[in-house]
């Protein structure tokens, strides 16, 4: 079972379609950190979750929920291009209020400043939780994914709604910890790390992806919700821990952090960021190996 960020309809569960086996069964929760207690207690094999997006940033819901409790593991990441159609039920009335996830809301308030001026927005836990509610009376009219239409007998006021275009967004399929994916050459490395209050502890953590040419790829802070002032920081990097440069680069994380989760080594679902070059590394590490047991000099 792969359990997904739902109702039926949402964006998450396109993504979870693309992760799933043909044999495996998709089960809808309500919110991420749902989603997420499942796969932890057992119940689901893996969750997909939404964790950035090009327009809005990072999902922060998702953040906290990977971070607080048990530890999950990212084995697998997916893009999708985001456009949205707006939903509404079949008849004449008058839309006065529009619903959806944040997400979505963010990247359609123009389209509704021209074309809804006057509705009220409102902010409702996924796009298709938006949808149901719709569906049930509670607003008239939800921003949602193109496939809500299939799940929910809404009628169509617009499709291809999106402020930005060729908004996307990445989802992560996690599981328990265990074995990771093996290294394709072109993976992304996911840590969380909690610092001490201190100068300079950002810039030794980027000295020691920048002094093994590691490619950082999105660095946020997140409260840590303990004091105010303290921050995580949500680091993605490219390549994989089995490669000698990266294994060495968490290990100096490691000695700066004051907590670090690993959160993942997977492939990229797309093209883009710098080869990963170990070579150099690989020969490094062998010629200490050597010199340890007294080989070579
Ligand atoms: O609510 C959804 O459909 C989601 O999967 C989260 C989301 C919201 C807006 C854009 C992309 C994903």
């Amino acid at each position: 079972m792969l359990a997904y960020f739902g109702p039926s309809g949402t964006f998450t569960e396109q993504a979870a379609r693309g992760f799933a086996t043909p044999q495996q069964e998709l089960v809808p929760f309500d919110t991420v950190p749902a989603a997420l207690a499942a796969t932890r207690r057992g119940e689901t094999e893996a969750s997909c979750v939404p964790v950035e997006s090009s327009v809005e940033g990072a999902v922060p819901a998702t953040m906290d929920a990977l971070t607080e409790d048990e530890p999950l593991v990212a084995v697998a990441e997916a893009v999708l291009p985001v456009r949205f159609s707006v939903l509404k039920r079949p008849g004449d009335e008058p839309v006065r209020t529009v619903a959806s996830h944040p997400h979505a809301l963010a990247q359609v308030r123009h389209w509704l400043a021209e074309h809804l001026p006057d509705a009220d927005v409102v902010a409702t836990t996924s796009t298709s939780a938006a949808a149901r509610a719709v569906l049930r009376g509670e607003f008239d009219a939800a921003v949602s994914a193109p496939v809500a239409v299939r799940h929910y007998p809404l009628e169509v006021l617009a499709t291809d709604v999106a402020d930005v275009r060729d908004a996307k967004t990445r989802f992560l399929l996690v599981r328990r910890p265990g074995p990771l994916p093996e290294p394709t050459g072109h993976d992304r490395t996911s840590v969380v790390c909690t610092v001490g209050d201190r100068p300079g502890v950002l810039a030794d953590l980027l000295a020691e992806l920048a002094l093994r040419g590691i490619n950082l790829t999105r660095i946020e802070s997140r409260p840590t919700k303990d004091r105010l002032g303290e921050y995580r920081f949500y680091v993605d990097l490219d390549g994989h821990v089995a490669e000698p440069r990266v294994g060495d680069a968490l290990a100096g994380l490691h000695r700066h952090c004051q907590q670090i989760r690993f959160l993942g080594s997977y492939p990229k679902a797309e093209p883009g960021g710098t080869p990963a070059g170990n070579d150099e590394f690989v020969a490094a590490a062998g010629w200490v190996a050597a010199v340890r047991e007294g080989k070579d000099a």
